[in-house]
């Protein structure tokens, strides 16, 4: 659709643009990203021809744009400036309106019902009908943009330019357009190619971003090559953390704020409360946690983590509302608790404080076995859902690399299954040694203070102490619920 072949330019004698070069494809949804003053705007214009270039060519559908004269560019691309001029007081209407200019022809133009039709149905679109007939000036920011756009769809361009067309418009609405306009390179085969200062926004929706810098390009690429974390770091100078977003295949760039997460506190059993209910840890400030707890599960900032006792026979359709619930009554907050569940009493929960020269891990674990299965032979199993469960907590006061926390799972998980082996904890269904329980749950929290720890497999200092510490914790918790159970037993 567009060719940019080595364009160099600027304005009067200042060169802006240097030796630019890449290709846009039909049906493209097309990102120019980079920071203030790297060109953006002024590689817009000279794709619109608005401004000519010095050297190298622009091709538009295969002809130098030079070719075309204004009407016909008109008829091929629309353009959505990032400041729309509105100085006239004109209605919505007839600003969409005049999108139509190109469609016309002759001396005496003519308003036809196919003119008509688009305009209605690009008002329809943008959800500028509501407010046809009045006057720009009275309308905000974004309603200004969304009219703006509306004119730009009424020339039924087969390439749209945009300049940052997501400023002013509040969340729903730039997801709107974005969707949108993704529909429509999607199924209409529009080109668009967009100036965007969001990072993210161009990461969701781009399927090509060029980012540009002082003028020149610096990576023409998919979005998720383009926003890799040392790139971003460098053209934006500041400081960032790409990650992968948490519904859909793209990457993500957020900003480290210059006062960096400080947590002097330090996790000990000291905080630790158990009473008849559940046993509960509260710290002063969020950790970081990695947990598959009914609530709270995934990665995240929590400060409050709770494991409630409940009865044996508890079976309860919606268990994440019921726990909502529960957390509530007893005046937590759920979107800063991590909660679990388990059958065992709350008294035979084992802790154990373990201290080093660069961190220091808390260990708690609450063990009941009755449920306990053979992971290699758990598809022989029915699917029962009882709270029968080792339930076990890792606090590291520590600084943990995201690694760090899936090895400090994967070391716990060996160890606790190494205790059910040394018991000779038996699967009731297959009679084979158990690995763990059919309800298990499992998280990891840590202050993210201190010295960053990369890792925590079985050979690294951190992975040495989880699973001396889950072994001895698990093994003593499993000879506790199982004394209460012959006590009771024997009753
Ligand atoms: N009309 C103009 N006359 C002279 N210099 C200009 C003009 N417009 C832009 N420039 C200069 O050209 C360079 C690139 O500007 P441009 O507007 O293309 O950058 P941008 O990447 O779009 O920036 P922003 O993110 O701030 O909108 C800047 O140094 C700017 O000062």
């Amino acid at each position: 659709m567009y060719s940019l072949r080595k364009i160099n330019g600027g304005y009067g004698g200042k060169q802006v643009i240097h030796d630019v070069s890449f290709e846009v494809e039909k049906g493209q949804l097309f990102g120019i990203l980079g920071p203030n003053g790297s060109g953006k705007s002024t590689v817009l214009k000279m794709l619109s021809g608005l401004i000519p270039v010095t050297s190298g060519e622009v091709y538009l559908k295969d002809q130098p744009v030079q070719n075309y004269n204004t009407k016909e560019i008109a008829k091929i691309v629309a353009v959505l400036p990032q400041h729309a001029e509105h100085s006239f007081s004109y209605t919505v209407k007839e600003i969409v309106s005049l999108g139509r200019y190109a469609h016309q022809s002759g001396w005496f133009q003519t308003w036809s019902e196919d003119d008509e039709e688009v305009v209605q149905r690009s008002m329809k679109q943008t959800g500028v009908q509501h407010f046809a007939h009045k006057n720009i000036t009275e309308l905000s920011g974004g309603e200004r943009q969304r009219v703006f756009l509306a004119q730009s769809l009424a020339q039924e361009p087969e390439i749209l330019l945009l300049d940052e067309p997501t400023n002013h418009l509040d969340l729903s609405y730039q997801k709107e357009l974005l969707d949108m306009l993704k529909e429509w390179t999607e199924k209409k085969g529009l080109t668009v190619i967009s100036i965007f200062h969001d990072l993210n926004l161009a990461g969701l929706y781009c399927d090509q971003i060029v980012l540009l810098n002082d003028g020149k390009i610096v990576c023409n690429d998919k979005p998720n090559e383009v926003l890799q974390e040392a790139r971003i770091i460098e053209v934006y100078e500041t400081e960032v953390k790409k990650h992968g977003h948490p519904k859909v295949p793209a990457p993500q760039v957020v900003l480290i704020p210059e006062e960096k997460w400080h947590n002097e506190e330090i996790i000990t059993p000291a905080i630790l409360m158990v009473n008849e209910e559940y046993i509960t840890l509260q710290s002063a400030q969020p950790l970081r946690v990695m947990s598959s707890g009914v609530v709270g599960s995934g990665i995240g900032w929590y400060q409050t983590f709770v494991n409630r006792h409940v009865d044996k026979s508890y079976n309860c359709d919606d268990f994440y509302e019921e726990m909502v619930d529960f957390l509530i009554e007893k005046g937590f907050e759920p979107s800063e608790t991590v909660g679990m569940m388990t059958a065992v009493y709350t008294d035979d929960v084992i802790y154990e404080f373990y201290e080093m020269d660069l961190f220091s891990v808390l260990i708690v674990v609450t063990a009941g076995v009755g449920n306990a299965v053979d992971a290699s032979m758990a598809s022989k199993h029915r699917e029962v859902v009882t709270p029968g469960t080792i339930n076990s907590w890792i606090f590291v006061n520590g600084h943990l690399s995201e690694e760090a926390f899936i090895q400090a799972m994967m070391t716990a998980t060996e160890a606790k299954a190494k205790v059910l082996m040394d018991l000779e904890v038996r699967d009731k269904e297959t009679g084979t040694v158990a690995t763990g329980t059919s309800t298990d749950s499992i998280l990891v929290a840590a202050t993210q203070s201190g010295e960053k720890i990369d890792f925590a497999g079985t050979v690294t200092p951190l992975g040495k102490i989880i699973g001396k510490g889950i072994y001895e914790c698990t093994q003593k918790a499993i000879h506790k619920s199982r004394k209460r159970k012959k006590e009771t037993d024997d009753d």
